[in-house]
């Protein structure tokens, strides 16, 4: 198969008409950055908010012209919009309801500052705890440098379209839990090297190109730090609130500041921290061993204001059930640690539902409908 490249791509592009008569698509400035991984390319197009509708006919017009180059088997293609100075701040933008994500309510983010904290493993026994509580459960990895939400959930194969033309997947099911990854659609093996913009429109193109179900809470992977990926991501996406996962140590902590920093800065309330790995319990003589320190997280919560939501003990179990895709919270009911992270969902879902949380309107529209 013929290999695309990014020049392909963009004189293909500028061959697109910008709206109001601005030259091309690419003249115009509306062009990211293009990313290519195998056949598949990704940009974003960008707008404003009140143009989405039109821009959207353009966007069909784009992918098309870009599924037309040899060598490309998908192209993904979101809209991203500023809010525009005039939009008063609270009010929600225009055609965005709750979480902007049609059925979907809330969506948290699980964040740390430092990668190999337990982030995924938190956030998919978070989500299902959550469902444990009754809730409808959705979980979205944006972890799009390392995607272990598959191998976590036991998941293999690939969404199917959810309708003839295949504009739209399904998202793949576990547990009760709708489940989407870009570790469905990229092998596993697959070096994913993505510049900054590509990951929001990759992203985009998962949120919004999923036939999600209703959901209560959607629970967000997101990608391990704090750097401009990461900031971008946060801003961008509608988050109702996020939860940040360190290990007790004063390294992780420092980068779990950082995390929270970040998420203020973007004003995405911090529901709160959980403290991973926090101490391990020896099998044999039943003494706790704090190998990583212990309380930092909780020390450090309380020193910036933000709630603790718990501790969540070192494990061989919780690993082992990791690794073969069957988590904890699903496959041992009875489990201390199902106990622990059902308590941290609790907590959670008082957040989002309590009021406690507020954060003005989201900056951004992510939007094709
Ligand atoms: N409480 C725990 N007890 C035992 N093992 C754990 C625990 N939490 C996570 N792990 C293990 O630690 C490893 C890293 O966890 P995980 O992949 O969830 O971290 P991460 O922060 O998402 O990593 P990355 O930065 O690579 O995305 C995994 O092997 C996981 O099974």
């Amino acid at each position: 198969m013929a290999t695309v490249t990014q020049d392909d791509v963009l004189s293909v592009l500028k061959r697109i008409a910008a709206p109001d008569g601005r030259g091309n698509v690419v003249s115009a400035g509306l062009v990211s950055d293009i990313a290519i991984q195998g056949g598949t390319v990704m940009f974003a197009l960008t707008t404003s908010p009140q143009h989405v509708k039109t821009m959207e006919a353009l966007r069909g017009a784009v992918e098309k012209a870009v599924l037309g180059l040899p060598g490309v088997d998908k192209a993904m293609v979101a809209l991203t919009a500023e809010r525009s100075p005039q939009q008063p701040p609270g009010q929600p933008q225009q055609g965005q309801r709750g979480s902007g994500i049609p059925g979907i309510k809330h969506l948290v983010a699980v964040a740390s500052g430092k990668g190999g904290v337990g982030k995924s493993t938190t956030a998919v026994n978070l989500a299902l705890a959550l469902k444990s509580l009754g809730l409808k459960v959705a979980v979205l990895d944006a972890d799009v440098y390392g995607p272990s939400i598959p191998k976590l959930f036991g998941l293999t194969g690939k969404p199917e379209p959810s309708d003839a033309a295949g504009k739209k997947m399904k998202p793949m099911k576990r547990y009760g839990v709708e489940v989407m990854s870009i570790g469905f659609l990229v092998p596993e093996d697959t070096p994913m090297i993505w510049r900054g913009p590509m990951v929001m429109s990759a992203l985009t193109q998962l949120l919004r190109e999923t036939e999600w179900g209703e959901a209560d809470v959607m629970v967000i992977d997101m990608p391990p730090g704090t750097g401009d990926v990461q900031l971008t991501l946060a801003q961008q996406t509608p988050l109702s609130g996020a939860v940040i996962v360190s290990t007790p140590q004063d390294l992780a902590l420092i980068d779990a500041r950082k995390g929270l920093n970040m998420f203020r800065k973007v004003n995405v309330p911090v529901i709160g921290i959980v403290e991973n790995m926090s101490y391990f319990t020896c099998t044999k003589c039943g003494e706790r061993h704090e190998i990583f320190g212990h309380g930092g997280a909780k020390e450090e919560a309380g020193r910036i204001g933000v709630p603790f939501l718990g501790e969540i003990p070192l494990d061989k179990e919780v690993r082992l059930r990791s690794d073969s895709g069957e988590p904890i919270v699903a496959t041992q009911p009875d489990a201390l640690h199902t106990a622990l992270y059902r308590d941290v969902a609790r907590q959670v879902w008082a957040s989002l539902e309590g009021g406690r949380l507020a954060r003005a309107a989201p900056r951004i529209v992510v939007d094709g409908q």
